[in-house]
């Protein structure tokens, strides 16, 4: 039995399925040929324990890795309606269930890609012609590319597109297009403000956080609302200067996400003029712009940053001792892509230097020394006052904040957001659904 698509005009295919008697499955060849002018796509037959596609086109073989796809790969990547839960996206079927030795009875390529009807279960699968050339020429898939627009010291606030931000009103009349520009200017800019967010209380704040995703729980609370009273054994909860860092270096998985929205500050007690400053301007370090100078000034201390691992910790509330769940390095690089992936710096949660074989304490303690000049360069920091009714949002696993000293009660609300939920929501406004799938499948 045979069956042959119509035979069209240029452009179009012709692909002809012979069924095969099992006997002789292996020397079937299922002929694929494009009329017209497209680059001929390849033949495709099965051999032992593989799907075979063969090209004669020169051009189009020009950036292949493999030639040949694993019966049983192939077999636990189907993704149809009865292999993939149509609930929850899920895979419904034991992969260990499938014959090792699987093979297809049946091989049929046609416009949109081959089908295979395999043997001992009958099950029938349908490869796309874009799944099956992906992984001819590529081993797997790579996350979104994007280009980091580093930030350093910068001038007024008022200047075109500077800083990035979008508006509150935004949100009521398009959420999810909203949300969109905000997340993706975090992820280029590494932080992004939030305009005209009502002050009269936190909830407006806390409702716009939950826009992202759901706010991280910690033993901090979840969104927090703190003066300068130490409700909280940490410096963030006094009114002393803090240094350019990230927060929760103790984590395991640091908080993707900090904000900060400074509801008021009034000082009562200070012999200031009005008007005159308070103190508490905020700081912002670009971490990638930062390791990449030092990357480029001082590769060895850039290596030592990125190799020697540390412990961090928080033990300064009652019964709380947290560390993560092994050392980690201030710089942690991608070791696929060799780019910058984390920066995860504060002196203050930092524990003991350790030694080893491969860098000692002096060679970190310099390389550490090198980076914290960085940090504090002029060109590097960008200072600027945090207003009632502007939410700040930034990329904790690329910026650093700090603040300056500060007097009176300086209030500020806000919340800790999970890395992969600020990607996953990122994405999801941002990247049509089956792009993003592909992405984060394979
Ligand atoms: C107030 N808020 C909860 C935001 C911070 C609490 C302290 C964070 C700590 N110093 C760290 O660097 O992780
Ligand atoms: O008070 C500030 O501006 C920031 C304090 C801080 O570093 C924090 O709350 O994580
Ligand atoms: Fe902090």
């Amino acid at each position: 039995m045979s069956l042959k698509l119509d035979m069209l005009r240029c452009g179009q295919y012709v692909a002809r399925r012979i069924a095969v008697p099992r006997r002789n499955w292996q020397s079937h060849h299922s002929q694929f040929r494009m009329l017209g002018t497209a680059a001929e796509k390849p033949q495709v037959s099965s051999s032992s324990g593989y799907l075979q596609f063969s090209f004669h086109n020169t051009v189009s073989t020009g950036n292949l890795k493999r030639t040949s796809l694993p019966n049983f790969w192939l077999r636990d990547n189907c993704r149809c309606s009865s292999c993939v839960h149509q609930d929850t996206a899920q895979r419904n079927f034991n992969t260990f269930e499938i014959p090792e030795d699987i093979r297809p009875s049946q091989v049929e390529a046609n416009d949109k890609g081959v089908k295979v009807q395999w043997s001992g279960d009958a099950h029938e699968s349908f490869y796309p012609w874009d799944f099956l050339d992906f992984y001819l020429r590529s081993d797997k898939r790579a996350p979104e590319r994007v280009e980091a627009e580093y930030f350093g010291a910068r001038g007024p606030q008022t200047s075109q597109g500077w800083p990035p931000s979008v508006k509150y009103g935004d949100f009521s009349a398009n959420e999810t297009e909203t949300v969109g520009r905000l997340t993706d200017h975090i992820r280029r800019n590494g932080f992004a403000f939030i305009t005209e967010v009502p002050i009269e209380s936190a909830e407006p704040t806390e409702k716009l956080l939950e826009k992202i995703a759901f706010i991280r729980q910690t033993h901090y609370g979840g969104f927090y609302d703190f003066i300068p009273d130490l409700a909280l054994a940490d410096t963030a909860y006094t009114n002393i200067a803090l240094g350019a860092h990230t927060d929760t270096t103790y984590f395991t998985d640091p908080a993707g996400l900090q904000a900060f929205h400074l509801l008021s500050h009034t000082d009562t007690t200070s012999k200031k003029d009005p008007g005159e400053s308070l103190g508490g301007q905020s700081l912002l370090v670009d971490g990638f712009h930062a390791a990449s100078i030092l990357r480029k000034e001082d590769p060895k201390a850039f290596e030592v940053l990125s190799r020697v691992k540390l412990p961090w910790h928080a033990s300064g509330n009652k019964g709380i001792t947290i560390s993560p769940d092994k050392p980690y390095p201030v710089l942690e690089v991608d070791e696929s892509t060799g780019e910058l992936h984390r920066v995860r710096w504060n002196n203050d949660d930092r524990g003991v230097v350790p030694f080893s074989n491969e860098h000692s304490p002096e060679e970190w303690y310099k390389a550490a020394r090198k980076w914290n000049e960085i940090l504090r360069r002029e060109s590097i920091e960008y200072w600027f006052q945090l207003k009632p009714g502007n939410l700040l949002v930034f990329d904790n696993w690329r910026v650093l904040h700090g603040r300056s000293a500060f007097t009176g009660v300086r209030r500020i609300c806000g919340g800790y957001i999970n890395r992969d939920d600020f990607i996953s929501r990122w994405r999801n406004t941002n990247y049509p659904r089956d792009e993003i799938l592909k992405r984060i499948i394979g």
